[in-house]
């Protein structure tokens, strides 16, 4: 038995489309945001579909997941305060406890919906929501960084969907410059940013908005997600000017991972090698995106 989701519509890759075997669906059902699924696939265990599109399987989350957090968490010394935008899953929260430095943790998701589905059906993601320093606030990303004092997180990461949903005003100028100022001189962004194989206009946007709107450095980074569309997603790392933007990206991250557990999962995906490795862009992408 096999269903497939064709999407050959989707704006944002026209023309292709994407399936995975079906063994039983887990749960459906709609919040006012989108449209929510969850399934158990044949061979990449359960998987998180929002409005039609794959957000994350057991088998592959970690490779986003991990790359997202450890990509600024690594590039800065002994971040303390750090704010997730989107992330309902948890995902992201299991892997910020991995730094002994982080102090307190924010989170803002505006679909109350996704954050309980993935606590009933992804206990390995939903973990993050346990840690002591994790504080959600569920509601609009913009309108909590307007009411965020100025200069208040070390790291801010934005864990978003894609921007056809709910998520179409976190590409916008406005909101990446409400990001800045939520960040302390010599903080840093790391913004999930689409894939290099399929989005290069929208990546670019992004980098001009990026370089105006940060003036310690913006690099483009990627990964390989093989249930993402193109098996690549990339991350666009910024840092906010500050006394001294030890914002390294090619070069050595600042801090080691390697062994940080948390709640008995180890890392599966992030090592300070592909950490590097991540900054390399092919000829084409270079081409691209080094002149934005
Ligand atoms: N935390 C779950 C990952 C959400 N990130 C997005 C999922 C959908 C993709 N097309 C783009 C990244």
């Amino acid at each position: 038995k096999t269903s497939k989701v064709q999407y050959y519509n989707n704006p944002m890759w026209p023309g292709e489309a994407h399936s995975l075997k079906v063994e039983k669906i887990l749960y459906q059902g709609k919040s006012p945001y989108q449209e929510v699924l969850i399934f158990e696939s044949a061979t990449y265990g359960k998987v998180l579909v929002l409005d039609g599109i794959v957000q994350l399987t057991d088998k592959d989350e970690c490779a986003y997941q991990e790359m997202i957090t450890h990509l600024p968490l690594c590039s800065i010394p002994s971040p303390k305060k750090v704010l997730v935008i989107g992330g309902g899953d948890g995902g992201v929260l299991r892997e910020i406890c991995r730094h002994s430095s982080v102090e307190s943790i924010d989170i803002c998701e505006i679909d109350q919906l996704v954050i309980d589905v993935c606590k009933d059906f992804f206990p390995d993601l939903s973990v993050g929501f346990k840690d002591p320093r994790v504080q959600l606030h569920v509601g609009d990303a913009v309108e909590f960084l307007r009411n965020a004092p100025e200069g208040t997180y070390d790291a801010i990461i934005v864990d978003s969907s894609d921007p056809i949903g709910p998520a179409q005003e976190l590409v916008e100028k406005p909101f990446f410059e409400t990001i800045a100022r939520a960040l302390r001189p010599g903080g840093v962004l790391c913004n999930q940013a689409e894939s290099m194989w399929l989005h290069t206009h929208l990546i670019q946007d992004m980098l001009s908005i990026c370089h105006e709107t940060f003036k310690g450095s913006v690099h483009y980074a990627w990964t390989s997600v093989p249930t993402y569309p193109s098996g690549a997603i990339g991350f666009l790392l910024c840092a906010k000017e500050g006394p001294s933007v030890n914002f390294l990206t090619p070069t050595n991250p600042i801090e080691k991972l390697e062994g940080a557990m948390t709640a008995g999962r180890e890392i599966r995906f992030y090592n300070s090698e592909m950490h590097r490795a991540a900054f390399v862009l092919p000829t084409f992408a270079k081409r691209e995106l080094e002149a934005y």
